[in-house]
């Protein structure tokens, strides 16, 4: 099911938190709307699925005007951060509950239920524990049946908010991993919201990056992050230093595309080291510059380090990209 969202506008009071937002979800595909708290994220995926009315625009699902449906009507599932299992539910009753609220025609025999329920319970390998109440589950363990009780009714689109915000890293990434594949096995239409650049570049197929209730920019991973259209996309996707500047250009450049020398070099720039720093496999080096800018951040490999502070040198850069400056 495609999602088709166009001229979206909604405001809060005098706040505008989605400004003319328009946007084509093909069916299929797992999208990832990226970035910065209270950019409209969250406001456009409660629009979608229909817990907010807009104020201006329409949304479509499959061509279906659904602006004025209510959420039970559009076949959608959720799945938000603080999973809000039934705690006096098992695990199994939580992940049946969608399918026991439905009357007449619609309501499935027990039996027929249990099976499913079960199956879902094996999708998100959690069958060994349909007995037991949420509280005796882990974090990621409570978000796993939070996604089955979403899939439950077999909804047509799965819309996740930040659904692993609140986790630890190694759960984070097997979540991930875990979502991507079953995004594709079972040919769902999913929009996540995130604001961990990694997680979208990672398992999305297309990232829409939100700046202030506006679409910043839109396109595969590789597209947001090797083309960048400005330079708020740019900072949003990795770190990012700024290599010079004048009054109509900024010129800026990742960490790990910096090469420090011990004697000047074309187009280099002089500096002193004023930090080291080992993160793993990675020393993170700071210059100080000579010229009055910022200083630089480095990301090398650890084993190819062997600057002291206090040390001169000079830096050069290699993939930088110039954006120009807003005219005042
Ligand atoms: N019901 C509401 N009433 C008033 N303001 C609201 C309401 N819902 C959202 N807002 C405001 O709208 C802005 C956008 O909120 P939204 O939750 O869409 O942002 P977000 O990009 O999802 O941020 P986060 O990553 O922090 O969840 C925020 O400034 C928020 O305070």
């Amino acid at each position: 099911m495609s999602i088709d969202v166009t001229h979206i506008g909604k405001q809060f009071g005098t706040f505008t938190a989605l400004a003319d937002v328009t946007l084509h979800v093909p069916d299929g595909q797992l999208v990832a709307l990226l970035g910065p708290s209270g950019s409209g994220k969250t406001t456009l995926l409660r629009v979608i699925a229909g817990l907010e009315h807009p104020d201006t625009g329409r949304v479509h699902l499959t061509g279906q005007d659904v602006t004025d449906a209510g959420p039970g009507d559009r076949g959608i599932g959720f799945v938000f951060q603080h999973y809000a299992l039934f705690k006096h539910m098992t695990v199994f009753e939580n992940v049946a509950f969608g399918l026991r609220v439905k009357r007449g025609a619609a309501r499935l025999p027990a039996a027929v239920i249990r099976e499913k329920v079960m199956r879902l319970l094996g999708l998100v390998q959690l069958d060994w524990a349909a007995g037991r109440y949420p509280s005796q589950l882990s974090g990621g363990q409570r978000q796993r049946v939070a996604l089955a009780r979403a899939l439950a009714v077999e909804p047509r689109v799965l819309l996740l908010d930040e659904p692993f915000g609140a986790l630890d890293a190694a759960v984070r990434q097997e979540l991930r991993d875990w979502l991507r594949q079953l995004h594709d096995e079972i040919h769902l239409t999913s929009v996540f919201v995130t604001h961990d650049q990694a997680e979208a570049m990672e398992i999305a197929d297309r990232i829409v990056v939100f700046n202030a209730g506006r679409i910043e920019q839109e396109g595969t991973p590789a597209e947001v992050y090797d083309a960048p259209a400005t330079p708020f996309t740019y900072r949003f996707l990795g770190r990012a230093n700024l290599w010079t500047q004048d009054q109509q250009t900024e010129v800026l450049v990742r960490p790990q595309d910096l090469t420090l020398h011990a004697q000047p070099a074309a187009d280099s720039q002089a500096g002193t080291i004023s930090r080291v720093h080992v993160v793993g496999h990675e020393a993170r080096i700071e210059v100080q510059r000579a010229a009055s800018l910022p200083p630089l951040e480095l990301h090398l490999p650890k084993a190819a380090v062997t600057v002291q502070v206090g040390q001169p040198v000079h830096v050069t850069a290699q993939h930088t990209a110039a954006f120009a400056r807003p005219t005042k």
